[in-house]
């Protein structure tokens, strides 16, 4: 049974008539141009924006479910988030314990080690750089420990390595029986690390499959307007504008 299954999910002319899956164990790219719809389809999922349409989490109509028990089974790292607050790392994880009215150390801990910032757990998020704050929003995602994980551009902000580091972990989370949606620009790293990509073109699903099926010449004309160099037999894969 899918993860998600979203079904002629519609948000005025944002988002028109799209329906796609999210499968147990799979990372599931949501690629497409500015404004094609990226973000409004994982705010659909994360339950803040209205839609209409049918979203099941496993068998269940998303929005039957109480808004508690589908933080606990949905998490979401939006696009940017900042703390108003000086609150130290380890608080800001803690915050990912929220659906589960708990402060699991355990949980905490593993999410700390596993974004690599066990070492800032004391330093006052809003005193670190833009990067550096981006992986601990994440790690205050994986401490909620959610069947599925939500994440817009989740390495927009990332230097190389981190790049790399953070696909990696997406992709091992996603393995482990869960899921991971996430909207990501690099269509070199989409290639790389996703099991499947959905490719969004103004609100309407254009393609949906594994990497080679979606980052098709023609498919990238019409989404982005560039005639694209694609190899995807290269390791790593290469999609760069000619
Ligand atoms: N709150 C809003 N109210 C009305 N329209 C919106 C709102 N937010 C976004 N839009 C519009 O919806 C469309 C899709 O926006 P969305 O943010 O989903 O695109 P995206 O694919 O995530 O883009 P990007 O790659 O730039 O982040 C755009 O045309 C945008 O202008």
């Amino acid at each position: 049974m899918d993860l998600i299954s979203i079904h002629d999910l519609s948000v005025g002319q944002r988002l028109v008539n799209v329906s796609l899956n999210l499968r147990p164990g799979e990372m599931l790219g949501v690629i497409g141009a500015n404004g094609a719809g990226k973000s409004t389809l994982l705010h659909c999922l994360a339950g803040i924006q209205a839609y209409r349409g049918e979203i099941r989490l496993a068998d269940t109509p998303l929005d039957t479910i109480p808004e508690r028990q589908r933080a606990q089974q949905l998490g979401f790292l939006p696009q940017s988030s900042h703390s108003a607050w000086a609150l130290s790392v380890r608080d800001v994880i803690a915050l990912g314990r929220l659906p589960w009215g708990d402060t699991d150390a355990k949980a905490i801990a593993q999410a700390a080690a596993a974004a690599q910032i066990e070492d800032w757990l004391e330093r006052q998020v809003d005193q670190l750089s833009g990067g550096q704050q981006a992986r601990v929003w994440l790690a205050r995602v994986l401490a909620g420990q959610p069947r599925v994980l939500l994440a817009d551009e989740p390495v927009a902000s990332l230097d190389l390595f981190q790049q790399q580091n953070v696909l990696r972990l997406l992709r091992r989370y996603a393995h482990s029986g869960r899921g991971v949606m996430l909207s990501i620009h690099d269509l070199s790293l989409a290639a790389r690390y996703c099991d499947r990509l959905a490719l969004l073109h103004e609100g309407q699903l254009l393609a949906l499959g594994a990497p080679a099926e979606v980052l098709t010449g023609p498919h990238l004309q019409q989404a982005f307007q560039v005639d694209a160099h694609i190899d995807l037999d290269s390791d790593p894969p290469i999609i760069i504008p000619r």
